[in-house]
């Protein structure tokens, strides 16, 4: 499922309307249509005014809803006939929904929404936040069919909204057009929707959300359920927009999604069925019958130094269980006694000398050897800071041509390469993935981490394409960003994943899959996504995220 921008969707929007001919009418009642319908959906899983036995959730339509349009049973003649399923429910006049109609085609798309509804046979009161005088086009078309129809309207400002008096909103305020935080009366209309505790289904986005970024304005409408039209919009899968979303229903309403690479890089939802067909995982065949381990690629992993030892011994685990032949660990001498038979399935190299425990400069010389008869280096967890840690990495970066995966104190002695970024190091030939969580990206960026969470998608995008690299940018809903633009969200995972190590974990993972012979794009998605379901089957098997220890996600690998 590709995601867009609201410039993205703009310009598929006008390549539909205006190069294949679709009319803009046709979209517009195509998403008025799809909004009715999930407030219906709404309408009967919560069993609002409905009969009992209308509130399972189900889209079935009920006993009541079955239409005999004559004497007699009708069955008699070859069966019922139903009347639109999609917008039935049991006792409609229960239902008195207020429909937030904004100026712009979002409120275009809300009395399109009325109208079906009204149909429906549930109640419905417009509530426009400007004069209907202010609508145009499209909007002013579906704005005089309502009137005509004689659905009720009010205008803020000149009549009284007490939203106590209805069931359920409809916002159809701002959408795509919307720049900034709402003002005047949209802010006012969303201050007291939210107030109203009734449940709320918003056209396309939430009011108040920035539809790029997932910023959420002050005030922003809380939604029961979003109704994405058309495309999923980035705003929406990132945090705090996705909070403010609900549930998202994104609905096809005439625009075809093929036409979105040509209108810009892509942005697709991670799921099972983008890492079989567009990234073409095929995990069937990682295993050949006749293979050894020689086959499966053989990791080697310079990381841990003496108070962070468990972070080499984690990544080197996880990367044995993402199925690697062979993993060796470069760690400074000092740590060689405390890990020797830990994990009797790891090779263990000393790669700095002395008691300290540390890693030092001249340990490069020992990594590059190693790295010889390897496949790939993974570096970052526990590595710690040493003297002339940057100019070590640098060597690493320029004289091996070695798929590299760098995380924790290796990204910031990345940042420290300078304002330029390691693109002044040269291109690598192979694959260089960078693992950072939002504090080692807003120090590779040289920003605050609230403005790097601010829009993950678009400086992950961006620092990709820059530092021509395929970058990890951690946190809910990682985001997978590829040299040539092409970013992936991921689905998997939940918050008992904020527990010390989940990282090196995932460095293990990927630094495993790229010794199997994947690509870096295909490792990083496949491994983030991997990460993420283990983190959730080792959830389920404890019965609480909370209690997830990293090392339980190695262990549902
Ligand atoms: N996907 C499609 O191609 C389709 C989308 N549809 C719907 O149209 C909206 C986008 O419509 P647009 O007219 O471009 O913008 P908005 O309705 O979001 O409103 C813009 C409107 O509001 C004013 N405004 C902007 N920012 C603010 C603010 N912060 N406070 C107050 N007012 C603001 C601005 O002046 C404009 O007049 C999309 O989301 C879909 O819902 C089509 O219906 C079908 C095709
Ligand atoms: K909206």
């Amino acid at each position: 499922m590709f995601i867009v921008t609201a410039e993205q969707m703009r310009a598929v929007d006008e390549h539909t309307i205006h190069k294949l001919g679709i009319p803009a009418a046709s979209l517009m009642e195509n998403a008025g249509r799809a909004i009715a319908e999930e407030v219906i959906a709404l309408c009967r899983e919560e069993g609002m005014g409905s009969k009992a036995a209308d509130r399972k959730g189900h889209r079935e339509p009920g006993k009541a809803e079955r239409a005999h349009t004559g004497p007699g049973d009708l069955q008699g003649y070859g069966g019922d006939i139903i009347a639109d399923p999609a917008l039935v429910m049991a006792r409609p006049g229960d239902q008195h929904w207020y429909m937030l109609i904004g100026k712009g085609n979002n409120g275009g798309d809300g009395l399109v929404a009325a109208r079906h509804l009204l149909e429906a046979g549930l109640g419905v009161t417009l509530v426009y936040a400007e004069g209907p005088e202010s609508l145009r086009g499209e909007a002013a078309v579906q704005r005089d069919a309502a009137a005509q129809l004689g659905i009720p309207a009010l205008v803020h400002g000149r009549e009284a909204v007490d939203f106590s008096r209805c069931t359920g909103i409809v916002d159809a305020l701002l959408g795509t057009g919307s720049r900034g935080a709402p003002l005047g009366a949209y802010a006012a209309l969303i201050e007291a929707v939210n107030d109203s505790g009734k449940p709320v289904v918003s056209a396309d986005v939430p009011s108040g959300l920035n539809a790029d970024t997932g910023e959420v304005y002050e005030p922003c409408i809380q939604a029961r359920v979003t109704v994405c039209l058309a495309l999923l919009k980035r705003g929406l899968v990132q945090y705090p927009g996705a909070s403010a979303a609900g549930r998202i229903v994104v609905r096809s309403i005439g625009i075809p999604a093929r036409l979105v690479p040509e209108h810009g890089p892509s942005v697709r939802l991670l799921t099972e069925e983008v890492l079989r067909s567009s990234l073409h995982v095929d995990t069937d065949r990682l295993r050949a019958p006749d293979g050894h381990k020689g086959t499966y690629g053989h990791v080697l992993l310079a990381a841990g130094s003496l108070p962070m030892s468990g972070a080499g011994l984690l990544s080197a685990k996880a990367a044995l269980r993402a199925g690697c032949g062979l993993a060796t660990w470069a760690l400074p001498a000092a740590l060689l006694p405390h890990i020797i038979g830990s994990v009797p399935e790891l090779m263990l190299a000393v790669a700095a000398e002395g008691d300290s425990g540390e890693w030092n400069a001249a340990s490069a010389d020992a990594v590059l050897r190693l790295a010889e008869s390897r496949d790939v280096i993974a570096t970052g967890p526990g590595l710690g800071r040493f003297e002339g840690d940057t100019g070590w990495l640098r060597r690493l970066w320029q004289q091996t041509d070695r798929p590299l995966v760098i995380d924790a104190d290796a990204l910031n002695m990345l940042a420290d390469a300078g304002r330029a970024g390691p693109r002044d190091w040269g291109q690598r030939s192979a694959a260089t993935i960078l693992t950072p969580h939002p504090g080692e990206m807003g120090r590779l960026l040289g920003m605050p981490t609230p403005e790097v969470q601010r829009d993950r998608i678009g400086h992950a995008a961006r620092y990709a394409r820059e530092q021509g690299v395929t970058l990890v940018l951690k946190g809910a809903r990682t985001v997978i960003a590829t040299p040539s633009g092409e970013a992936y969200i991921n689905t998997t995972g939940h918050a008992g994943m904020a527990t010390g190590g989940a990282g090196d974990v995932l460095t293990g993972i990927i630094a495993g899959l790229l010794a199997q012979g994947l690509s870096a794009e295909q490792a990083a998605a496949f491994g983030v996504y991997l990460h993420g379901q283990a983190a959730e089957q080792a959830a389920l098997r404890r019965g609480d995220p909370a209690s997830l220890l990293a090392g339980d996600i190695i262990d549902a690998l």
